[in-house]
């Protein structure tokens, strides 16, 4: 068990970009950030990143899995060996398939990694499987993030409503009052996933040979946005979602099909400025417009992206930096807090967050033998 008290955790995240691990520390009791600490990437190799490919859309059990989470753990305890000041590992994993509307079968979501292996190795109590739980309870099991995000905002001292938006493979944003005195009041938190981010320009940089991201959003910026293609991706009923709702990477693929007849730098201009309306579009779902748009993750180094957010949402947009927080590190830090909370017995989503009936504390606890 946990003393009482602040304790150092360290955080993992593998995202749906499938670029590497970030792991960093916070210092937390559960409720309040005390403090943030060190942190680290480890990027995959290309192999690593292939079996990670490979496995993509695939459940426990199904070819590629075991492989998959065997990257997936020797990368994590690699990192992790590094960071183990930490008392407590919150570790996420890989989604590698997430399904929680039963559309493909049973409703599921499939994080790779073991935390069991993890603890053994490490030497440390790990806490993992933060998903599964809120899916058995009703919930979408993503995003998980808002409460850390919430915690965020006290963190930062701010007084108004703000938005914050990660941008990785799939965007998410949380819409947060910090006048709550916490996340599980109602009408503290609203959350959902805004609709593809990075993930589609970094398939079609592949795809077309160009590398691996669309660096600086410098091909969008060549480009021209095909209005008549961002209209009919628009189109897709997932907007009309009433929130909190949940993506896989890889569902709207079928859609970007249509991209073929257009030049490099205009398929890049379409996706970049799809990312953007995306989360224009998830405004409308909020309960009052925020004071602003803080953006986390690798999208904000995106210019064409961050571009066309500022003329889309109708608030300022800015990188947490502005707040003082590392937007690279968000999601790792995120998982720390979280498994700090899941230790300490304290909840982790809402009705507000991912449309669980009642709040859930969802994770295991594995302890080093
Ligand atoms: N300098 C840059 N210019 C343009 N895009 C960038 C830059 N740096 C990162 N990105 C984009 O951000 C992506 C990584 O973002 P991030 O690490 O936040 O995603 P993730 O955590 O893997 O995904 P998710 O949050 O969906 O799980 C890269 O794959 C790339 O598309
Ligand atoms: C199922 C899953 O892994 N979802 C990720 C993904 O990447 C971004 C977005 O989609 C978000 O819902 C989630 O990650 C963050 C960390 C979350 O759960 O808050």
């Amino acid at each position: 068990m946990l003393k009482p008290g602040p304790v150092w955790a360290v955080g993992t995240m593998s995202g749906t970009s499938l670029d590497g691990v970030d792991a960093a520390l916070v210092l937390t009791d559960g409720t309040r950030i005390l403090d943030f600490g060190r942190a680290d990437y480890r990027p995959y190799s290309e192999a690593e990143r292939e079996t990670l490919r490979a496995a993509l859309g695939r459940w426990p059990g199904e070819p590629g899995v075991e492989a998959a989470a065997e990257v997936v753990e020797t990368a994590h305890a690699e990192l992790l060996s590094t960071l183990l000041e930490a008392r407590l590992v919150g570790f996420h994993g890989q989604t590698l398939a997430h399904d929680p509307d039963g559309r493909q079968g049973p409703r599921r979501t499939h994080q790779a990694g073991s935390g069991t292996v993890l603890a053994e190795v490490l030497g440390r109590p790990v806490v993992w499987d933060f998903r599964s739980m809120d899916v058995e309870l009703g919930g979408q099991g993503a995003p998980l993030v808002p409460f850390f995000h919430f915690a965020c905002a006290k963190w930062a001292g701010l007084t108004a409503p703000v938005a914050i938006l990660n941008l990785g493979g799939v965007g998410n944003v949380t819409w947060l009052d910090p006048r709550a005195p916490g996340p599980e009041v109602p009408g503290a938190v609203l959350a959902f996933d805004t609709g593809p981010a990075n993930a589609p320009l970094n398939d079609l940089m592949r795809a077309r040979g160009l590398g691996e991201v669309d660096e600086g959003g410098a091909l969008a910026r060549a480009g021209r946005a095909d209005e008549g293609l961002l209209a009919r991706f628009l189109a897709h009923p997932y907007f009309l979602r009433i929130p909190p709702k949940s993506l896989d990477r890889n569902d709207f693929n079928p859609l970007f099909a249509a991209l073929e007849g257009l030049c490099d730098a205009d398929a890049a201009a379409t996706l970049t400025a799809f990312a953007a309306a995306a989360v224009a579009r998830g405004f409308e779902h909020f309960p009052s417009p925020p004071s602003a748009l803080y953006v986390a993750g690798g999208g904000r180094l995106n210019e064409a992206l961050m571009v066309e957010l500022a003329a889309r949402v109708g608030v300022p947009v800015a990188p947490v930096e502005d707040l003082g927080l590392d937007g690279d590190m968000l999601e790792a830090q995120a998982f720390a807090y979280l498994a700090v909370r899941v230790a300490r017995g304290l909840p982790t989503t809402a009705p507000t967050t991912t449309g669980v009936a009642a709040f859930v504390g969802g994770g295991q606890i594995s302890q080093p033998d």
